[in-house]
C-alpha cells in the first residue's frame, strides 16, 4: 500500500513522494519519483534509480541535483529511495556514517542491524517491483548514485548485470573494504569475515565479472574532493577495469568537490549516457 506524501509539478512532469511498509526493512520507507511529461500507461518510460550518500534521504538528489529538465526532455523517470531504514524501532548511532542514513545498500547479517538494514534487497527487488506495479514505467532500468550511493549503484549493477542497462556514479566509495567508511559499515553490518565484505565491494566484484556480463559504466570524480584519497579511491576500480577490459570510464573534473554542486554540474551528462542504453 503506497501513501502519497507530496505532489509537485516540475519541468512539465511530476515529483511525488510516497511512504509504504517494506517487507525488506520491516519498517516504513520513503521514496521519491520523478515522472517525465507524457508518461502514461500507453507511453511507459524507463527508470533511472538514484542512490544517495551518507546523511541523505529521498530529498537531497531531487532538491539539489537539477536533473528534472533533462530527464523530462529524455523521457526518463527517476526513483530515489531513502538511504536506510528509519524510525524509533530501528537501531541508530550518534554518528553520520553508520546506521540510520547510512545503510550502505547491503543486507546486514549482524544483530541488531539484520532485522531492518536490508537495503540491498529493498533496492534490487522490492522497490523496482513496487515501481513497476504502480507507475507507468517499462522494465528497463539504469542505476546511478553518489558517494555511498555510488558504491551502491556500481556494486548492485555488478551483482545484477542483466537487470540494468548501464551504471554511473559520482564520487563513489569504489573499494569499501579498504577505506574507513566502508570498514566501519561492513564490520557493523556484516561482521568480521572479509569474504562476506567482498560480496559488496565493486573492485572485488569487477575482478570476478565475466565478459558476457559487462555493462557500460561512467564515473565522475572531482579532484578537489576532500574524501578522494582516504575514502573514495576510484583509481583502484580503474586499475581492475583496465586489467579486465571492463568498459568503465573515469572522468576526473578539475576543481570540483564532493557536493551536489558537482553533481548538478554533470547530471545531464549522466542522464544522456544512460539514455543511449535505456532506449537501445
Ligand atoms: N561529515 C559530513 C559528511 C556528510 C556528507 O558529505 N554527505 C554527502 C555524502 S558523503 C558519502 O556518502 C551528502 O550527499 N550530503 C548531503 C548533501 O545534500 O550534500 C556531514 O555530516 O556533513
Amino acid at each position: 500500500m503506497l501513501e502519497n506524501i507530496s505532489t509537485a509539478k516540475v519541468a512539465g512532469g511530476w515529483h511525488k513522494q510516497y511512504s509504504h511498509t517494506s517487507s525488506s526493512t520491516h519498517c516504513s520507507m520513503h521514496f521519491a519519483v520523478f515522472l517525465p511529461p507524457g508518461a502514461s500507461e500507453k507511453n511507459k518510460v524507463p527508470v533511472l534509480y538514484w542512490l544517495s550518500g551518507l546523511t541523505c534521504t529521498d530529498e537531497n538528489f531531487m532538491q539539489k541535483a537539477g536533473a528534472f529538465k533533462k530527464a523530462a526532455e529524455l523521457g526518463i523517470a527517476i526513483v530515489a529511495p531513502d538511504t536506510s531504514p528509519r524510525g524509533e524501532n530501528v537501531p541508530n548511532e550518534d554518528s553520520y556514517d553508520f546506521a540510520q542514513g547510512a545503510g550502505f545498500y547491503v543486507n546486514a547479517t549482524q544483530a541488531p542491524y539484520n532485522t531492518h538494514f536490508n537495503m540491498y534487497d529493498y533496492v534490487v527487488k522490492e522497490l523496482p517491483a513496487l515501481i513497476e506495479q504502480h507507475f507507468p514505467v517499462t522494465t528497463k532500468k539504469a542505476i546511478s548514485g553518489h558517494s555511498m550511493g555510488g558504491h551502491g549503484a556500481l556494486m548492485i549493477a555488478l551483482k545484477n548485470p542483466k537487470a540494468y542497462t548501464s551504471a554511473t556514479a559520482f564520487s563513489p566509495i569504489a573499494n569499501p573494504i579498504d577505506c574507513p567508511w566502508g570498514v566501519k559499515a561492513f564490520t557493523g553490518y556484516l561482521g568480521t569475515d572479509k569474504s562476506v565484505w567482498a560480496e559488496y565491494d565493486s573492485c572485488e566484484l569487477m575482478q570476478q565479472a565475466k565478459q558476457a556480463d559487462y555493462l557500460p559504466m561512467l564515473v565522475s570524480q572531482g579532484d578537489a574532493d576532500n574524501f578522494l584519497d582516504e575514502q573514495l579511491k576510484p583509481q583502484k576500480l580503474v586499475t581492475v577495469a583496465t586489467q579486465k577490459g571492463y568498459p568503465l570510464t573515469l572522468e576526473m573534473q578539475a576543481g570540483y568537490d564532493h557536493s551536489y554542486y558537482f553533481i548538478s554540474s554533470f547530471i545531464d551528462q549522466h542522464l544522456l549516457f544512460h539514455h543511449q542504453f535505456l532506449t537501445a
